[in-house]
């Protein structure tokens, strides 16, 4: 049975169609990400599956249960990161961890989330005096102190230097490896890269794809580039072999670099065809396709944070 089974969801804000017949399912133990645009419906989405607000019509479940009617049991199943949570100054770090833990039934012993959080040290200190990095790390453990089957995490790394962010990331594949799934929302590629198992790609209360990352990389046939140095005198052949094969869109030139744009597998036919002529290259580089690309060419947006 998936965790999260979200059939036909719809939602308009004042006639205005944000959600639009929006399916998809989480399986157990995956980490599956939520990707889109601003706008794109994603923080609507999470909230409805939340229970936080009302879809117009859809069906959701979670672990089996509706997540209006079957508030309160699915309140201790559940951990929600929140994007903007902000504690009172003068909570010491114990004393949030230890009130999050009252509000469940069957809570964590939140001594153990001190030290996988990295925290232990910070047990007295007032929530104002933590770094940014140990603010997050509280609020995220804040998130799995009572013990969910499924943790949502909301924009994790905001504001994070690159080695908090590394951290973070460790630190979520231990969740999922303890056999929590995790909803990722995120606007950062390299961490859906990184963490997601799965990734619903939203685009205008759609979803425009479901994959792996991997998966969407290889599905979109995104334009993308080779680089090579011919020896002085083989430019000109270069050039005149590869022009016309098939994926070839076009062959520039810069300074003694050829560069050849395409689509497919392009590069394995200009390679063949410069080694069957014998025109020896140096430096050559083909430049891979990302998950920047497939986005781009799923939701039609360049990503802009
Ligand atoms: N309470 C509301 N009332 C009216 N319109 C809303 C409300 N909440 C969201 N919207 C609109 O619905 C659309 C989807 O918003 P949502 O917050 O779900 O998108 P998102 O993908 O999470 O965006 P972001 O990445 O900016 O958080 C947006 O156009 C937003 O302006």
């Amino acid at each position: 049975m998936p965790v999260i089974d979200v059939t036909d969801l719809c939602k308009s804000y004042s006639g205005r169609t944000v959600l639009d017949h929006v399916s998809f399912s989480v399986e157990p133990g995956e980490i599956f990400g939520i990707l889109g645009p601003n706008g794109a419906g994603k923080t609507t989405t999470v909230e409805i599956i939340e229970g936080l607000r009302r879809a117009d019509s859809g069906t959701v479940r979670v672990l089996g249960l509706d997540p209006i009617a079957d508030a309160a049991a699915l309140r201790e199943v559940v951990g929600v990161q929140l994007q903007h949570t902000q504690l009172p100054d003068n909570l010491k770090v114990w004393e949030a961890l230890d009130l999050y833990a009252s509000f469940y039934e069957h809570p964590r012993d939140w001594r153990e989330l001190l030290d996988e959080w990295g925290l232990a040290d910070r047990r007295d200190t007032r929530f104002a005096k933590l770094s940014g990095g140990q603010k997050q790390r509280l609020i995220i453990a804040l998130a799995l102190v009572g013990n969910p089957q499924v943790a949502f995490l909301d924009e994790l790394t905001t504001g994070l230097d690159p080695q908090a962010r590394r951290a973070t990331w460790e630190l979520v594949k231990q969740v999922r490896d303890a056999g929590v799934t995790v909803v990722l929302v995120s606007h950062f590629m390299d961490e859906v890269e990184e963490l997601c198992d799965r990734v619903a790609v939203f685009s205008d209360g759609r979803i425009a794809a479901i994959d792996s990352p991997a998966g969407l990389i290889a599905a979109v046939d995104a334009e993308h580039a080779m680089r090579f140095t011919p020896a002085p005198d083989a430019a000109a052949t270069a050039i005149d072999l590869i022009r016309d094969l098939p994926g070839v869109s076009a062959v520039t030139r810069s300074g003694a670099q050829v560069i050849v744009t395409g689509r497919g597998d392009f590069a394995t036919a200009v390679t063949a065809v410069l080694a069957r002529n014998h025109v020896l290259v140096s430096d050559l580089r083909i430049d891979t396709r990302t998950l920047d690309d497939a986005f781009v060419a799923l939701t039609g947006r360049s990503f802009d944070r």
